[in-house]
């Protein structure tokens, strides 16, 4: 069976500036051991306009951190006002774009086909895409969870080939849970990333299936990332809030020691 590195990423959201990026980022850097980076992959996701301070921090102190977008546009370039496009964060020397985030979604009306073009667009400029799925609380109370959060994987990842679709990462994000402080719990989280598991094996192969990293996203923090971890088919956190505190993020990366 693979080894899957765990990754732990921060979404900022519409939170903190270039300013405030550029310290936050240094105090994670500082706070952070190699042994920390070697044990788990740290990324963090800031507002677009913060992704060229962040880039130029992390360039210039070689910080291991990775960084990357929290959307991108399916188009290339053209007329569509307050876009930003892949290859523009390509040149940024982003490594992720979070794609399909339930706020996205919700928001801004994003289909699974908008998604399905917008993970096209991220392969084709070389960035990795973080497909996030998951269920609205009345789907959850209905019991039609895993069939509506394996439909979100199927349309997200529709005519992509293995040999990208094997380093997508996909964030389970039950929308009930996020912002909220309500967790799903663990056993529940693990039933739904479990499937998602599956599904990806019925659609490509067990051994990309195997190698695909899967986040749990909603209210995770320090006292309960441990617990959350300890599921065998989570192999991360897709952190919103608690990434904005840098103390309790880098706590949320040294899940093992919590
Ligand atoms: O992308 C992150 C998720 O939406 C989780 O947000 P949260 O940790 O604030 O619940």
């Amino acid at each position: 069976m693979t080894t899957r590195t765990p990754i732990m990423a921060g979404n900022w959201k519409m939170n903190l500036n270039h300013l405030e990026a550029i310290a936050h980022v240094q105090k994670l850097a500082f706070a952070l051991a190699d042994k920390d980076y070697e044990a788990v992959e740290v990324a963090v996701l800031p507002p677009f306009t913060d992704l060229r301070s962040v880039q130029t921090l992390v360039d210039g102190d070689k910080l291991k951190i990775r960084y990357g977008a929290q959307d991108l546009s399916a188009h290339d370039s053209g007329a569509f006002t307050g876009e930003i496009s892949g290859p523009m964060l390509a040149k940024l020397k982003c490594t992720y774009v979070v794609i399909g985030h339930s706020e996205r979604r919700q928001y801004h009306a994003e289909t699974d086909e908008i998604v399905n073009a917008k993970v096209k667009a991220a392969y084709k400029h070389g960035l990795t895409p973080i497909l996030c799925v998951g269920e609205e609380l009345e789907v959850r109370e209905a019991g039609n969870h895993v069939s509506h959060t394996l439909a979100q994987v199927e349309g997200g990842l529709k005519d992509i080939p293995a040999e990208q679709a094997e380093t997508v990462v996909i964030a389970y994000e039950p929308v009930w849970a996020i912002g909220t402080g309500k967790v799903c719990g663990a056993a529940d989280a693990q039933e739904v990333c479990a499937a998602i598991r599956a599904k990806l094996a019925e659609l490509y192969s067990q051994e990309l299936a195997d190698q695909v990293r899967i986040q749990y996203g909603g209210s995770v923090k320090a006292g309960n990332v441990a617990e959350i971890m300890a599921q065998g088919d989570i192999d991360g956190a897709l952190v919103g809030g608690a990434s904005l505190d840098a103390d309790e993020f880098v706590k949320i990366v040294r899940f093992r020691d919590q």
